[in-house]
Order: structure tokens, then sequence, then C-alpha cells
């Protein structure tokens, strides 16, 4: 078999994490509110709880569809999720930011979270992510892909049994190289630098709490799974 081609058995796996991950959408587009006004940093606070808050449900929901996950040990399922929610926070947050829209949005978009009331140090490593992500213009099922891959890394805090993850991780991790070489012919690094955004993600999964925490605004209020997924209060 070409070491680029796609197996049958690959694929129906593809379009199952595909189906699953535009079955569990995140709720009505935040970046449309942001272009609409600007808000307070409080009103911008309560804004991203309730858009994460969402998303980790959805999270629950596409992982649950990871063929193989729910065999995993149950302690192991909820570190993989702890461990991957932020991550798949800022992914989703990069789709949404790199997310075509007429000429000027992006840039008032920008602007918007600038001034939304996370610390300044935080904004270069974020843009950063957020733009090079923008430029591998990923196709859906790299996206959806991508994101399942976060979800199945074994090195997460408190997995017992990383060579049951590893064995989910690396089917997925060979689809995604022959999805790369199938969808971008001219760029044989392209593989290579997408697993390098994953890479790029745990730097800002590293200070996420920070960035919480050091909100311009007084009293934080957190959801109790946030406190659970964020590691805050
Ligand atoms: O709502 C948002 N993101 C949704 C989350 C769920 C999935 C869909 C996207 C926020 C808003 C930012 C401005 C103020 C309101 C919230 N957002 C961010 C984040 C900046 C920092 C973030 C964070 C996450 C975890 C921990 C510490 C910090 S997320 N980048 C965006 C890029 C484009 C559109 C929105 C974007």
């Amino acid at each position: 078999k070409e070491k680029f081609e796609i197996t049958k058995e690959q694929q129906d796996f593809m379009n199952v994490i595909l189906d699953a991950y535009n079955r569990h959408q995140i709720p009505p587009d935040v970046a449309k509110k942001l272009l609409q006004e600007q808000y307070s940093a409080e009103e911008n606070f309560l804004l991203l709880t309730e858009m994460a808050t969402s998303q980790v449900q959805v999270l629950v929901e596409f992982t649950k569809n990871i063929p193989g996950f729910l065999s995993l040990d149950h302690e192991d399922q909820i570190a993989l999720l702890k461990g991957s929610a932020v991550e798949a926070t800022f992914l989703r947050s990069a789709q949404a930011f790199s997310t075509k829209m007429p000429s000027g949005h992006t840039e008032v978009l920008e602007e918007r979270i600038r001034k939304s009331g996370i610390s300044e140090e935080f904004m270069t490593p974020m843009f950063n992510f957020y733009k090079s992500i923008g430029e591998l213009h990923m196709v859906q099922e790299e996206q959806a892909l991508l994101t399942a891959i976060t979800i199945m890394t074994p090195d997460r805090p408190y997995v017992k049994d990383q060579q049951a993850v590893e064995r989910l991780q690396e089917p997925m991790l060979d689809i995604l190289r022959k999805l790369c070489a199938l969808h971008h012919p001219g760029e044989p690094q392209y593989f290579a630098r997408l697993l390098g955004r994953l890479t790029e993600l745990r730097t800002l999964n590293h200070y996420h709490a920070e960035m919480l925490t050091s909100w311009r605004m007084n009293d934080y209020k957190f959801t109790p799974l946030l406190c659970e997924i964020w590691d805050v209060q």
C-alpha cells in the first residue's frame, strides 16, 4: 500500500471524527458578538466563562465519539479531558479568529480582544498562535483530527495507562499525516508545522490561569465546571 494512501477503515474513522466535530459545534459565534460592540472587562469575562463552559460540554460530547475513548480507564478519561480542555478552547478561539471575515473585521476583532481585559503580556503569544494557525489554512478534517489528537495526548497529568492513550493517538496521527500530504501536496513540511502548533498550544495552556486571574477587574466568578477545568479559585 502506498504509505500516503488512506485506507477504507481510515476513511471510515475520519468520517466518525468529522461527523462528531460538526455535530458538536460551539454556541452562537462569539466573534460576531465582539464585532458588534466593545464590552466592559466584566462583560467580556462573563462572555468568556459562558462560551468556555458550553465549549467544555461540547468537547465532552465530541470526545465520547473518538473511537476507543470510552473503553479507556474512567479516571484516565477525566484526566484527558481536564488536561486538554484549555488547549481545545484556544484551538477553537484560533479557528474563530482565523475564519474568513469581510476586510477590516479581523482587525476590529483583534482590537476588541486586546481591550477585553486580558493583560497585555499575554497578547503577543496568543495572537502569534492565532496567526500561525490562520496561516495553515487547515481543512475541516485536519481541524477535527488535530482536536482529537490534542485530547488524546498520553502525557497529561494523572494519566495512569499512557500506552492505552498512545494506541489511540497513533492511528489519528497517521491519518493526519496522510491528509496533510493529500490537501497540501506542495508543502512536505506541513504535517510537521501542524504538530508544532500543538507545542505552541501547551505554552498557552501553561499560563491560562494567570490570564484569568490577571483580568483587569476585581471580583472573579467562575462556574464550578470552570474551577475544575481552569485550576482557578
Ligand atoms: O470567547 C472567547 N473564545 C471562545 C471560547 C470557546 C470556544 C469559542 C471561542 C474569547 C473572547 C475573547 C475576548 C473577550 C470575550 C471572550 N476569545 C479568545 C480568548 C482569549 C483568551 C482565552 C482564554 C481561554 C481560557 C483561559 C484563559 C484565556 S479565550 N480568543 C478569541 C479569538 C476569537 C474570538 C473569541 C476569542
